[in-house]
């Protein structure tokens, strides 16, 4: 994405809606504003666009239900409060979309789950096939089990790697403030609103550096980091006003508003980047020459049915090597199947694989959008 008008042309987006708003200054759930964003996501829905929400308020609305006047400090309580709060946020939203007649979906998240390549895989393919059914995801942090070492903290970058997973072309951060500001709002009148930036400029740096405040967690910086992420893979994020009424729907049709923090690459150079050059190899597949001219040709996702043989050991989710008879490279992609599973599997159609695993999983050993030809 290059500019605000090129906003109304993306199809997937994450919403992100911060603790600022949620928990309307301390006092409980903000149902109005659930109220007014959920209108506008369903609204945003009938545009066209499939999106994800980050909604973070488990914790206060917990407290406000245990009647809790002050946040706890031990890790135990804290988890205690998410997770009486957060049958009360999913209550709140599936009330609220029902409206609109959309189902909700409650997905919680832990760091764990997106870093490694399994678990990477299973979120990624069940949030695709919710926003297939045209079910929104509700996504937060899983607060009852994380430790603190590998707590997200901030919703801010769980919306990120979110962005990443679903590849979203857009994240919307919805805070307290317009957007980010060249110093804090709180604490200087005279800051002014940066309209439009690049995420990695690294001016921006200083300006994300105040606190945050009394009910959020990272404050600004950590919306800068997310936006830096979410670049990673070729997403733009706006950092907007949640309590500017239609905020999304402006954000939609271009209107200047929020800041607007840009990628430096577009989603799919972005992901073949980080697909051929970030991960480690773990196995090869020997794939038979219809398979290689699939792949070359049309760029179609590679079947079980066109691999002759499996070099290697390798799990669900890591990266091999896709070669044809004579060792050429031709490709690179994520697994779908284990190199056990992959071997029994070979040569197959994928109506077969339940008699064979016992299971299926996705219909394709590597899906087209995880699948990067080489040369
Ligand atoms: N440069 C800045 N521009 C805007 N807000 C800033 C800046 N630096 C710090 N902040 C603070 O960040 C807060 C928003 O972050 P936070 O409280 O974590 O909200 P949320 O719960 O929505 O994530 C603002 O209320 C503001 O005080
Ligand atoms: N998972 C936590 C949210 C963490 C949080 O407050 O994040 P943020 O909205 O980014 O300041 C909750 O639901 O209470």
């Amino acid at each position: 994405m290059k500019n605000r008008q090129e906003i109304a042309k993306t199809r997937r987006w994450v919403v992100k809606i911060g603790s600022a708003l949620l928990t309307d200054d301390g006092k409980g759930l903000n149902l109005e504003g659930i109220a007014t964003w959920v209108e506008q996501l369903a609204a945003l829905r009938r545009q066209g666009i499939e999106v994800v929400l980050v909604s973070s308020g488990a914790v206060a609305q917990g407290m406000g239900r245990l009647g809790w006047k002050r946040r706890p400090h031990a890790l135990h309580e804290l988890q205690a409060a998410a997770a009486v709060g957060q049958m009360g946020l999913v209550q709140a939203y599936e009330s609220h979309f029902q409206k609109y007649d959309m189902h909700t979906a409650q997905v919680l998240l832990t760091h764990d789950d997106l870093s490694s390549r399994g678990r990477y895989l299973n979120a990624r393919s069940t949030l695709k096939t919710l926003l297939g059914f045209g079910v929104v995801p509700v996504v937060n942090e899983n607060d009852t089990v994380v430790t603190d070492e590998i707590r997200f903290g901030d919703n801010d970058t769980l919306g990120a790697l979110v962005t990443n997973l679903v590849e979203a072309e857009l994240l919307v951060i919805l805070t307290d403030q317009e957007g980010l500001f060249d110093t804090d709002p709180r604490s200087n009148p005279d800051a002014g609103l940066v309209s439009e930036a690049k995420a990695n400029a690294p001016e921006l740096t200083q300006m994300a550096g105040g606190g945050h405040g009394a009910l959020g967690r990272g404050g600004m910086m950590t919306k800068l980091r997310a936006a830096r992420l979410a670049a990673r893979s070729g997403a733009a994020t706006v950092i907007a006003a949640g309590r500017e009424p239609g905020i999304l729907g402006k954000i939609f049709s271009g209107r200047s508003v929020g800041t607007l923090l840009l990628p430096d690459k577009e989603p799919l150079v972005a992901r073949k980047q980080w697909l051929a050059g970030h991960l480690q190899m773990r196995g090869r597949l020997i794939l038979d020459e219809g398979a290689c001219r699939v792949l070359r040709e049309s760029g179609r996702s590679l079947l079980a049915v066109g691999v002759k043989e499996v070099v290697g050991d390798f799990a669900r989710g890591e990266m091999v090597v896709c070669e044809d008879e004579n060792g050429v490279e031709i490709a690179r992609g994520l697994v779908n199947y284990s190199s056990e599973e992959t071997r029994k599997i070979r040569g197959l159609p994928s109506s077969r694989f339940e008699e064979t695993l016992g299971f299926v999983d996705e219909p394709e050993l590597i899906h087209r959008d995880n699948l990067v030809l080489v040369g």
